[in-house]
């Protein structure tokens, strides 16, 4: 029987040792919030002794914590009896514990998954409530820089790499998604279509290198002139397009008719040259006649054809 005891004390013993050396932290409060437990973690990282944490009131010792949002989560616990777990997505840490990972020190604190756990007596009554905190800062960072690269990764399948524009296939996905718009929501929209005048020449006089900056040119001059709601982009080689959201056929025409004056007063120094060059443009106004986006597409090709037709240079609406 004393056997037993002994034995019994000595098991809880190692398990305390081991508890108390776990690199996770470890605390166990009273339903008052008072701490019965503070592990060797929660010492090394908070810098606050066992002796010291024991008997204090979790929130007095520590009232950078949340202390609302906590106090809620904690009720819940004792109250259904159920483990909860709060991942570093939710809230990135509980306690403002410094991250001491050398690989991760760009990591200004330790990210922490938490668990919550319902402690109960011998009689079975839960009057306790464990708090386990994981370190996970390493997974943390790894995830960040994760995203971090597929969104970076995502803009560049995005972009077109001459001009810092949209390229064609993200621009036409706008362009169907802002014609679905327009059928849920009949808020009008137009697309401009534009095509630089007489391009090959100025490949076939200055060079290539000549036309790019020039191709650079007109895409600022175009990113300078849309609004931020609206969407630019080079469809192709010398044939930029812009979705001019919420703006109807005719104010898509003002717009329009100042892009190309724009461009035809852009000069652009190229060695001791200076070129300039013209647009045509052609608009078409989002209908409920057509019957696709590219429909819709169709139609301020067809205007930027007669602009060409007509002479160039010029602003065309499709009728
Ligand atoms: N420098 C450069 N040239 C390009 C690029 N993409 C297409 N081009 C050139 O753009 C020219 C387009 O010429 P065309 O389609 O005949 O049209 P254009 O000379 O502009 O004449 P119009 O459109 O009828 O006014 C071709 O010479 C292509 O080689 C590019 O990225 N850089």
């Amino acid at each position: 029987m004393t056997g037993g005891i002994n034995q019994e004390i000595e098991d809880l013993h190692w398990n305390l040792g081991l508890l108390q050396n776990l690199e996770v932290g470890l605390v166990v409060l009273d339903r008052d919030s008072y701490i019965c437990m503070w592990n060797g973690f929660m010492e090394n990282h908070s810098g606050i002794s066992a002796s010291k944490a024991i008997h204090q009131n979790l929130f007095s010792l520590y009232p950078e914590l949340p202390a609302p949002w906590l106090q809620k989560q904690i009720e819940a616990v004792l109250l259904l009896s159920n483990t909860a777990y709060i991942s570093w997505e939710q809230r990135p840490y509980l306690f403002p514990f410094k991250s001491h990972r050398p690989i991760t020190g760009s990591a200004p604190y330790m990210y922490q998954n938490v668990t919550l756990i319902p402690l109960s007596s011998p009689t079975g009554q839960i009057d306790h409530i464990g708090i386990l905190i994981y370190d996970v800062t390493d997974n943390a960072i790894g995830q960040q820089k994760l995203e971090a690269a597929n969104q970076q990764l995502q803009s560049l399948s995005r972009t077109d790499g001459l001009t810092g524009l949209n390229n064609r296939a993200y621009w036409q996905e706008c362009l169907e998604k802002e014609f679905d718009r327009f059928a849920r929501q009949q808020e009008t929209s137009s697309v401009i279509m534009f095509d630089i005048d007489h391009f090959k020449k100025v490949n076939d006089s200055y060079g290539h290198q000549a036309g790019d900056m020039v191709i650079q040119t007109i895409a600022q001059t175009l990113g300078q002139y849309v609004r931020k709601t609206d969407i630019a982009g080079r469809y192709g080689g010398e044939e930029f397009g812009a979705i001019l959201v919420g703006t109807c056929g005719e104010n898509a025409k003002v717009f329009a008719e100042r892009l190309r004056s724009a461009v035809e007063a852009t000069v652009m120094p190229y060695g001791e040259h200076r070129l300039s060059v013209t647009i045509s443009v052609g608009i078409a106004e989002v209908t409920f006649e057509q019957a696709s986006a590219l429909e819709w597409l169709e139609q301020a090709d067809q205007a930027l054809y007669t602009s060409k037709q007509n002479g160039r240079n010029q602003v065309t609406r499709f009728e």
